[in-house]
């Protein structure tokens, strides 16, 4: 039987751990009201919306060598997978200058979701056990704190193809590398996570909620004490395929020369992560 995921009140006294039991359970939790400005996430979709929609993207195109800049539609494939996803997408790091056109609203909202995430970070430690706690090579907070390396992604799903290429769909399934993810409600539907039976279960959640999934980073970290679940999007049917969708992952990146476990620095485990889906 699905049990869906719950969706937590941030704003609750038992937050945290219900928020910690639900990364242990399924790697994911839904947060309610949480300190995140939702006219700042509505700012940031249209920002980027006109973007993708427009010409000059192409003049934007990713710096293989720093992992910045505009991904054209089709140029990333999950590791595993031969059939590239059906998203472009625009990689953003602090410091790095952003397309003509977008406002401060992107900023911001980085700000807000990395402030959140540095809280959720001590929720996160405070609700593991000793024995799991006292082996962190650092607070975890700390750890992402002063990190240059946290990634803003912006994702644009076109509406689908007429002809969709043989197994290709928005994301393939696929495991987030980085310690934490935060992901404001996307515009659409699609997200679905691999629970703990084998079966996809869908991830659903309103406009101004916010996803938290644990990544690789944690679970290493953690000795598999949070889980690192495997997701995906996947196409949508009916009148939805005509419907572009726009998501918004903030993938929390410790500084590279954190130990996550056994000697092995997050530099380290990032570099072979990303020769695995070929974005090095
Ligand atoms: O678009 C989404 O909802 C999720 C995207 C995702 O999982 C990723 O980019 O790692
Ligand atoms: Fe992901």
């Amino acid at each position: 039987m699905i049990v869906p995921l719950p969706t937590l009140d941030y704003q609750s006294a038992d937050a945290p751990q219900q928020f910690a039991l639900s990364l242990q359970h399924s790697g994911f939790a839904i947060l309610r009201h949480c300190p995140v400005d939702h006219e700042l996430v509505a700012h940031t979709y249209q920002d980027w919306q006109t973007f993708f929609e427009g010409d000059d993207k192409v003049h934007y195109t990713f710096d293989p060598k720093i992992q910045v800049g505009y991904y054209p539609f089709q140029t990333e494939q999950a590791k595993g997978h031969t059939t590239p996803d059906l998203k472009e997408f625009f990689h953003i790091y602090e410091g790095h200058p952003l397309p003509r056109g977008i406002g401060d609203a992107t900023w911001n909202l980085f700000d807000q979701l990395k402030q959140l995430a540095i809280e959720l970070l001590t929720w996160i430690e405070a609700q593991a056990p000793l024995s799991i706690r006292s082996d962190f090579t650092e607070p975890l907070d700390t750890m992402i704190a002063d990190s240059k390396e946290t990634l803003f992604r912006l994702l644009h799903y076109p509406p689908l193809p007429d002809t969709i290429p043989p197994g290709a769909i928005r994301a393939a399934a696929h495991e987030d590398i980085n310690l934490i993810t935060l992901l404001p409600a996307a515009t659409g539907m699609g997200l679905e996570l691999l629970d703990a039976e084998g079966q996809w279960q869908s991830v659903k959640c309103d406009r101004g909620d916010i996803v938290v999934n644990v990544g690789d980073m944690l679970q290493l970290a953690s000795q598999g004490f949070y889980r690192s679940t495997t997701h995906r999007v996947v196409n949508p049917d009916g009148p939805a395929r005509h419907q572009s969708r726009l998501s918004m992952p903030l993938f929390l990146h410790p500084r590279p020369e954190v130990v996550l476990a056994d000697g092995k620095t997050a530099r380290q485990y990032l570099q072979e992560r990303l020769r695995e889906i070929g974005l090095v």
